[in-house]
């Protein structure tokens, strides 16, 4: 029997039953099992990034999410088998009350803005309150500005994300492209670190520091401990 750490209990399996498809967790031994949550309006690319994390592929003919969604993926963070079950929800404000319902057993959220549209970065304040509200009260949470590759069209400057995450407590502000594969893996790795830490595991310094991500606000659970902020390199 091989046993995955899932925060806080133990456990062999789970399943899981959403639309209608019933998924089993393999037996491959794991050291971390986290649950991520994205959460943001409709079409900033939640699905494409999650899409984009499992296979390294980019996607145009997306279709607007019905409800709920997951996909499962491993990571190596520093010789430590992480699981990594990720929650894709619909951004449609009609199915509001289904993805509510999932943000309480997420350990991470990442919260989505497109970069090229303003009113979905000034939507954030009320998916962060979301969180707060029907989240785990220790939930770890970063903001992701999606797109970055359309630079042309940016309607968000970088820093009124940075002040956003100080102000709200996220650990991270991103730019990340789907289409380009940019800041996407580190987005994950930059969570499973943080998260790995928060649940008792021990994660390498010198490592984070090589991440080419744009990060700030590393509270003092963090893995440095200390206030970071570097320019994008989108
Ligand atoms: N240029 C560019 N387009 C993107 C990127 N990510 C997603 N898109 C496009 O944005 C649109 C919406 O992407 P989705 O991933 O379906 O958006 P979503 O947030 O999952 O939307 P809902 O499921 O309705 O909540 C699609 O046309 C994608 O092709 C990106 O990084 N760059
Ligand atoms: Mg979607």
């Amino acid at each position: 029997m091989h046993w995955c750490r899932w925060a806080g209990g133990w456990t062999s399996h789970f399943h899981t039953q959403v639309r209608g498809c019933v998924w089993q967790e393999d037996e491959d031994r794991c050291d971390f099992l986290f649950k991520i949550i994205l959460i943001g309006d409709s079409n900033v690319g939640k699905t494409c990034v999650i899409h984009s994390f499992k296979s390294g592929l980019f996607s145009d003919t997306q279709h607007n999410t019905i409800g709920v969604d997951f996909t499962v993926r491993s990571m190596d963070i520093d010789g430590k088998k992480v699981k990594m079950q990720v929650w894709d929800t619909a951004g449609q404000e009609r199915f509001r009350t289904i993805t509510q319902s999932y943000y309480r057993s997420a350990h991470g959220a990442m919260i989505a803005y497109d970069l090229t549209r303003r009113p979905t970065f000034e939507s954030l304040p009320h998916w962060i309150q979301g969180v707060e509200q029907y989240g785990a009260a220790n939930v770890v949470f970063v903001l992701i500005g999606n797109k970055c590759d359309l630079e042309a069209q940016r309607q968000v400057l970088f820093e009124d994300a940075c002040t956003l995450a100080e102000r709200t407590g996220a650990l991270a502000a991103l730019e990340t492209s789907a289409k380009q594969y940019r800041n996407i893996e580190e987005a994950f790795e930059l969570m499973a670190r943080e998260l790995i830490v928060r649940h008792g595991g021990i994660v390498h310094q010198d490592s984070q520091s090589d991440l080419p991500t744009v990060f700030l606000h590393l509270d003092s659970h963090s893995i440095d401990g200390e206030h970071e902020k570097r320019s994008c390199d989108c």
